[in-house]
């Protein structure tokens, strides 16, 4: 018998839906390179209905007490007082979402003696340390591409939403006014301006993919170069560092892991090869930008604009300058949790699982770490060692606003 301990947000403030606004939840037939969607023996829930969120157990508890197993939910994952510390000394399996991420550091692996495998269900391993998990041969896998398309149309709306001013825009409207030039005076055209993408993995490339009906400029830049003609095809512009890609572009949107080296690239120093003016979308990781250096370039206009949905640590504290910078698109971190994206992610962990308790290989696109070693998609994307350190602040956040 194994004991699984599943990290999960809270339910919605009025409680546990009892309806949804659609009555179908429609999903894509494969993802854009042919990857298969999850692929478990069989789910325990409804696709469209809230899996996240405490109650909704990733639709996890059928399967797994079916089996013999345990199964803890807990919202409760910072302070030494959280319920997942305390359930921590013999559980077998972690499982977090990057929205409301179990930071699994090295002092919390070292406290976990049975731990054999955490799961991300989402994508982006970055809240383990990943580094910790190798020494003591624990397996780490995500569900790779289940929100990709997801966060990337989160992107494009962020772009938007920026370049054209829609925010205090819309203010206007709940306040009860209407004055023109202060919306637009503002406001721009995407047409004609450089795009550039930090990353063109799934979610970079399908971010320039969306972008190119808009007759943009379209840059990026990678560790791995795309193949010839997917570039020639969006006509993209590739350049070997963030510095020759800043200096060109009138909207940079970050699309890379964090791992160490790329925590905090965003920074005063890489921040001043930005042209005055640029928009700075980021639904990557908050920690690849310096926090208050963006805050700063926000202030003196050097950014028009910052937006996305990711902040370090999450939750972050309730004063987190981001909260009031100006120009800002910020929402909490709900790109990749659409009800679309949890159908498929709660029926990812499930393949994940399966696999596991029956002996059998989980998928090479899953995997981050593995026999004591980045591997699969781990090994393409992260860098070894650990981007947790100052996760521990998440415990100051205080649930003062319902
Ligand atoms: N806001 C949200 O809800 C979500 C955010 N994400 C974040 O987006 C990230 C990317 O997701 P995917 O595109 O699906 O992953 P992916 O693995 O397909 O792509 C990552 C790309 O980053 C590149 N890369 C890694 N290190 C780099 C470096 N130092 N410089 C330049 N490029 C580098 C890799 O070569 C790869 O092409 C995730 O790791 C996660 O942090 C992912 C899903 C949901």
């Amino acid at each position: 018998m194994a004991k699984v301990v599943c990290v999960l947000y809270d339910d919605p403030v009025d409680g546990y839906p009892k309806s949804y606004a659609r009555d179908d939840c429609p999903q894509p037939a494969r993802y854009p390179d042919g990857q298969t969607l999850p692929t478990p023996k069989a789910i325990d829930f409804k696709p469209g209905t809230l899996l996240g969120s405490v109650s909704g157990e990733l639709g996890l508890r059928k399967y797994l007490e079916a089996n013999g197993h345990q199964l803890v939910v807990t919202s409760s994952k910072d302070g030494a007082d959280s319920v997942l510390d305390r359930e921590l000394p013999d559980a077998e399996i972690v499982i977090s979402q990057p929205f409301w991420p179990a930071y699994m550091t090295a002092e919390r692996i070292a406290k976990a003696k049975k731990l054999k495998m955490i799961v991300t269900a989402g994508i982006g391993s970055d809240h383990t340390d990943l580094q910790a998990a190798m020494e003591r041969n624990i397996t780490v896998a995500e569900v790779t591409y289940c929100n990709s398309n997801s966060v990337a149309e989160h992107v494009v709306m962020s772009i938007l939403i920026l370049v054209r001013n829609f925010i205090p825009s819309h203010q206007w409207v709940l306040k009860g006014g209407w004055n023109i030039a202060d919306c637009v005076s503002r406001s721009y055209d995407l047409e004609a301006m450089s795009v550039g993408t930090v990353a063109a993995g799934r979610i970079g490339l399908r971010v320039l993919r969306l972008l190119k009906p808009f007759d943009v400029k379209l840059h990026y830049m990678d560790r791995h170069r795309l193949p010839e003609a997917v570039e020639q095809e969006l006509s993209l512009i590739y350049h070997t560092s963030l510095e020759s890609l800043a200096k060109v572009c009138d909207v940079v949107t970050l699309n890379c892991p964090l791992h160490p080296e790329t925590e905090h690239m965003i920074n005063e120093q890489t921040l001043k090869y930005f042209k005055r003016g640029a928009y700075l979308i980021n639904t990557a990781r908050g920690k690849l930008c310096d926090r208050d250096a963006i805050v700063r370039a926000l202030e003196s206009g050097h950014l028009a604009g910052y937006a996305g949905d990711v902040w370090f640590p999450q939750p972050p504290a309730n004063d987190h300058p981001w909260r009031t910078m100006p120009h800002h698109a910020m929402t909490p971190h709900i790109s990749g949790t659409s009800l679309s994206a949890q159908t498929r992610y709660a029926a990812g962990v499930r393949e994940i699982l399966e696999c596991y308790f029956e002996g059998r290989p989980i998928r090479n696109e899953y995997l981050v770490v593995q026999g004591g070693q980045l591997a699969g998609v781990g090994a393409h994307s992260y860098s070894k060692g650990n981007a947790t350190g100052g996760s521990e602040e998440a415990a100051k956040f205080k649930k003062t606003v319902a």
